[in-house]
């Protein structure tokens, strides 16, 4: 059966081949230099000896990189072949959106997120749109109680103009979406008008910090926050805006909705609430109890989908014949629209997107990074690798039920105590203790035998809010360098848990991130003792020797 998707060497790998040959006998030539000149004791000798070890480390490392240098894949769709093969007989999906404060993540825009998402390119009664809200703030819930209202008009005007990117506050900030056909350039200044009314409603609700009473007679939900509470000392909150399956729910043009749901898990001081793999744990249970899609996708809240094809897209790897069933996620990169000109806190992640991921995929597949993720939810609820396991794409929970029992249900499971004495956090869904939830779950389930696959299609699939100062970016490096280093340091330290698991050069992948930090080190070394040694007239460096017209000068620093 033709496959749904195709593998390809990335292109100029001989090339790099012999680039890496040439840097190799390199790294071998200045080692060699550097052990065979050590000056004598009192001449330099400890700084020099320290530049020694500054390259061998440099040069391990250098081979630890080979690893996802060495042959990258690229992975190419077939979208046409799934629509064949499978009509609109596709999968329910889940999508989760984490958001956990209305003054930092303003609720206007991740709204945005969330329209872009419900308005996929995918059967929508398949479709659950949840949004948990760590700052459980009626303010949030305000705001998506407004989008369930204009996504009734913002869904069909997608569809029949067949618009990218979907996530309204893109598509109209751009004057070249104007229409010039007079008919649709009506239609479209509806649409904007609602958008744009909507928008302010919920920055003014937001700046005001409170909703007026009289919007409030609007849905039962909001009586959730008649108790007081704060954001981080209140009950769970569970609110189905929309209900998919409830046949009176319908957009402006007569067609379903997908599901759209609130939830605030439950918050006491007492209780740690492990962030945002607390939240997606208790969005995995949740969902369980309204769709129990087999396939779960999830973002952060300010990652907008500019890509409508991109559930199709992965359904091609989950729905191949031949691979499919190998396949525990599909991650895209992270992209971002909010570059500084010249990118210069190297936000833009170009190495890690264009080579290392795809590098990565050539050994069994890329990290989990927590967002613009597909996963199946059977997998990342702890199972482990069988070849005779069928996955049910039929399974989900299809039928209407009571909304009000429905949401009491879901309560229950997202309670501070639920999890007391179980497996969440550790064998079930996303790991807690480790500033890198994300990375170190990709590694339990490749470590269970399950591999993931980086798909970077040339449109793409979301578009992110990169951090703009120098103190935003710090902290999320210190982060990232130190969750991950965290990792290497544990008993999940790839080269340890993955031994017999995953293959050598898959480890090495994890540990190139995992080294992270410690790469710091021998970096400011190699910075700074150069520079004083110039100082102090100690040369740690070969002579250098210009060969001018007739004459040689030999040049040195002191
Ligand atoms: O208690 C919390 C904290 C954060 N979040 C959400 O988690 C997401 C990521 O948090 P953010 O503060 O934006 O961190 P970043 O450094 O931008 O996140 C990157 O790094 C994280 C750790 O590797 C990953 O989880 C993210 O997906 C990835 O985008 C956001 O949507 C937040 O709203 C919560 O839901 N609850
Ligand atoms: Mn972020």
């Amino acid at each position: 059966m033709a496959r749904l998707f195709a593998t390809e060497k990335a292109g100029g790998s001989a090339l790099y081949k012999l680039h890496a040959v040439t840097v190799f006998a390199g790294i071998c030539l200045v080692l060699c230099y550097r052990a065979t000149h050590v000056p004598a004791a009192g001449a330099g000798r400890a700084a020099w000896l320290g530049m020694l070890a500054a390259e061998l480390w440099f040069g391990f490392y250098w081979v630890i990189t080979q690893s996802v240098r060495w042959c990258p894949i690229r992975r190419r769709t077939f979208k046409d072949r799934l629509a064949a093969r499978y009509g609109d007989r596709l999968p329910c999906v889940d999508i989760f959106v984490c958001t956990a404060d209305p003054q930092s993540e303003p609720p206007s825009l991740v709204m945005a997120t969330v329209l872009s998402l419900m308005a996929y390119n995918y059967p929508p009664e398949k479709l659950n749109v949840y949004l948990s809200d760590d700052g459980g703030s009626i303010l949030t819930f305000y705001a998506l109680w407004e989008t369930s209202a204009f996504a009734k008009h913002w869904l069909p005007f997608c569809r029949r103009y067949n618009i990218e990117p979907r996530s309204p506050a893109v598509y109209f900030a751009d004057s070249d979406n104007k229409p010039n056909d007079p008919r649709t350039l009506e239609e479209w200044s509806v649409v904007k008008d609602l958008y744009e009314g909507m928008t302010e409603r919920i920055d003014s609700v937001v700046r005001s910090g409170k909703v007026p009473e009289e919007m409030k007679v609007n849905h039962k939900g909001f009586s959730e926050w008649n108790t007081g509470g704060t954001s981080k000392d209140h009950h769970p909150i569970v609110q189905i805006l929309i209900d998919g399956k409830d046949k009176g729910a319908l957009d402006s043009g007569g067609n379903v909705l997908p599901t759209l749901v609130y939830m605030a898990r439950e918050k006491r001081p007492q209780y740690h609430h492990n962030f945002k793999a607390g939240a997606m744990n208790a969005l995995i249970r949740v969902s369980s109890v309204i769709s129990k899609s087999p396939i779960i996708m999830n973002v952060d809240c300010d990652m907008y989908s500019n890509n409508s094809d991109s559930i199709r897209e992965a359904l091609c790897f989950f729905l191949d014949e031949e691979m499919g069933h190998k396949i525990a996620f599909v991650q895209y990169p992270q992209n971002y629209s909010n570059m500084t000109k010249n990118n210069i806190y190297g936000n833009s992640f170009s190495v890690i997107n264009q080579v290392e991921f795809a590098g990565l995929d050539t050994w069994g597949g890329p990290l989990y990074i927590g967002t613009g993720c597909f996963h199946r939810r059977e997998i990342l609820c702890g199972r482990s690798f069988n070849k005779d396991y069928k996955e049910d794409w039929d399974q989900g929970i299809k039928t209407q039920h009571r909304i009000d029992q429905t949401e009491e249900k879901a309560k229950s499971l997202a309670t501070c105590t639920y999890e007391h004495n179980t497996q969440w956090g550790n064998e079930i869904g996303l790991k807690y203790g480790c500033p890198v939830e994300d990375v170190i779950t990709g590694l339990t389930i490749h470590c269970r035998g399950w591999e993931s696959v980086y798909n970077n299609p040339p449109r793409a699939a979301f578009i992110g809010v990169a951090p703009t100062t120098i103190s935003q970016t710090i902290l999320q490096h210190k982060r990232w360098s130190e969750g991950n280093f965290s990792i290497f340091l544990s008993k999940y330290c790839p080269f340890f848990f993955g031994h017999g698991k995953i293959r050598l050069p898959h480890q090495m992948g994890y540990c190139l991130y995992g080294l992270w930090a410690p790469n710091s080190l021998p970096t400011l070394y190699y910075v700074l003792i150069p520079s004083l040694g110039l100082l102090k007239g100690t040369p740690l460096f070969p002579e250098v020797c210009y060969m001018t017209s007739h004459i040689s000068v030999s040049y040195d620093l002191h």
